[in-house]
């Protein structure tokens, strides 16, 4: 049974808020070594590690005629429902694409913003304990949104369901490799992987730390790892919440999954209906008990305002509410999904938000996958004779304060201000082409 945890138990909570469910420590030496292998021996190292973690038969990219022959072999209600999965992330991430401005900002000084797609994004697609062509469609559609022109996946074993949301979503070049090691080839390219701009994508531990170890050289999302849910509430179904958290812990044995309630009866009631959905046909053979076992818990708070601010210091991934109100409460959380109705796993899939989300507490300073990680946003300024008249003395003034003179030259010069000249030395005499003529 899930442990009931008071969130008068300081020692308890203090446990459960301070655990670190994918162990960052315990595995970065053995990141680390990969992508140092990737990085030095290139597609030796690949292959090496995608037959030892992945089985890899065959060569590391997929043909095209390869990617089409295997989309062919998806059922056609799964086409069907990646097409229509796809529809709606689409919408969604058009609507998010930054706009074009200019502003007049005084006469004559204009001020335009920019947005340039970026030239090739490499999506990581998860692919060791289930295919997620869910994941390739919400990274891959939105990059394609945003006018991405080269769209690269990597996926270690990717299934006929995930080559058909490749070619829904319009992708260039199929990779059969995952982990830390794909993410070195993304990151610092090799002789058959392209280096890309920026990596996205949700993955494992060992995948999230790859990415956060090689964002110095390389752009990437956010860390997007094992996933979280916190349901936070003091009415609703208990069968339903269960389910919910249930869906989350079904992940990887290093998913967490809380219930905040100030209700003692329904966290008792979610409790039993844990047990009873545990023990159903659907949940043998996944890891939901272990992941609970480890990272679960129901907490019983003194009033619903406690639980929100315990969902707030936690920042979990998916934030599940009874009602709106309670939602706008709790403003840290990467994405939030409000009353009984909106079941958490529709947003995994169809809902058209994006379920690339940030986890171990990085919703603290952003929200999920969005067109704008895919654009470079810059400011063009442009200022006519008239307007370095209006804005150049101030600028200069600035500089001024600053002391940076040159700063100051530069723009007085504008202003018919010749620049400060010193005696020029002269030159030592060369023979020169013109001397000797
Ligand atoms: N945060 C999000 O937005 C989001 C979205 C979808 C999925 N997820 C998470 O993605 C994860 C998917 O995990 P997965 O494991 O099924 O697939 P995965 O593709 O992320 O990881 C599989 C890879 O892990 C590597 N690996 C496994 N064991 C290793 C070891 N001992 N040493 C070195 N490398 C090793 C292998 O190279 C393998 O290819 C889950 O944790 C899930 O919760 C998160
Ligand atoms: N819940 C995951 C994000 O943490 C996304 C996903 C993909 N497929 C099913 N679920
Ligand atoms: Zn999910």
């Amino acid at each position: 049974m899930l442990p009931i945890l008071e969130s008068t138990d300081t020692r308890a909570l203090r446990r459960l808020l301070d655990r670190t469910p994918d162990d960052h420590a315990r595995i970065e030496p053995a990141v680390r070594d990969i992508l140092g292998a990737v990085r030095t021996r290139g597609d030796k190292a690949l292959v090496e590690f995608a037959r030892k973690f992945d089985r890899l038969e065959g060569p590391i990219e997929l043909s095209p005629a390869e990617i089409h022959a295997g989309a062919g072999d998806c059922p056609r209600e799964v086409r069907a429902a990646i097409r229509k999965a796809a529809r709606h992330i689409r919408m969604v991430a058009r609507a998010q694409v930054p706009a074009t401005w200019t502003k007049q900002v005084a006469p004559g000084v204009k001020v335009s913003q920019r947005v340039v797609p970026l030239e090739r994004v490499g999506c990581y697609v998860p692919g060791g304990r289930y295919p997620l062509p869910s994941s390739l469609l919400m990274a891959a559609v939105t990059a394609r949104a945003a006018g991405v022109p080269e769209v690269i996946v990597t996926c270690p074993r990717p299934d006929a369901s995930v080559l058909a949301a490749a070619v829904e979503a319009g992708v260039d070049r199929i990779f059969q490799l995952g982990g830390a090691q794909a993410i070195a080839a993304l990151a610092y390219g090799t002789a058959t992987v392209p280096r890309v701009d920026k990596i996205v994508g949700p993955g494992n531990a060992y995948v999230a730390l790859a990415k956060a170890l090689v964002a110095r050289d390389c752009a990437i999302d956010f860390f997007a790892g094992p996933s979280e849910i916190v349901v936070v509430a003091s009415s609703g179904d208990p069968a339903w919440i269960a389910a919910d958290l249930l869906a989350q812990a079904e992940h990887d044995v290093d998913a967490r999954a809380l219930f905040l309630t100030p209700s003692r009866r329904l966290a008792q009631q979610v409790a039993r209906a844990i047990e009873a959905q545990l023990a159903g046909p659907d949940a043998q053979g996944t890891p939901a008990r272990d992941s609970l076992a480890r990272n679960g818990a129901i907490v019983v708070t003194r009033t619903i305002a406690e639980a929100a601010a315990l969902a707030n210091r936690i920042a979990p991934e998916h934030l599940v509410v009874d009602t709106p109100e309670l939602g706008a409460s709790i403003p840290v959380a990467g994405s939030i999904f409000v009353g009984a109705w909106t079941a958490q796993a529709a947003g995994d899939y169809a809902i058209g938000s994006n379920h690339v989300l940030p986890t171990s507490g990085a919703a603290r300073f952003r929200g999920g996958l969005h067109a704008w990680d895919f654009v470079r946003v810059s400011t063009v300024q442009q200022l006519t004779k008239r307007g370095v008249a209006l804005v150049g003395p101030t600028a200069a003034t600035l500089a001024d304060a600053e002391g940076l003179k040159l700063h100051a030259a530069s723009i007085r010069a504008r202003l018919g201000i010749a620049p400060k000249v010193g005696p020029v030395k002269a030159r030592a005499r060369r023979p020169s082409a013109r001397s000797s003529r």
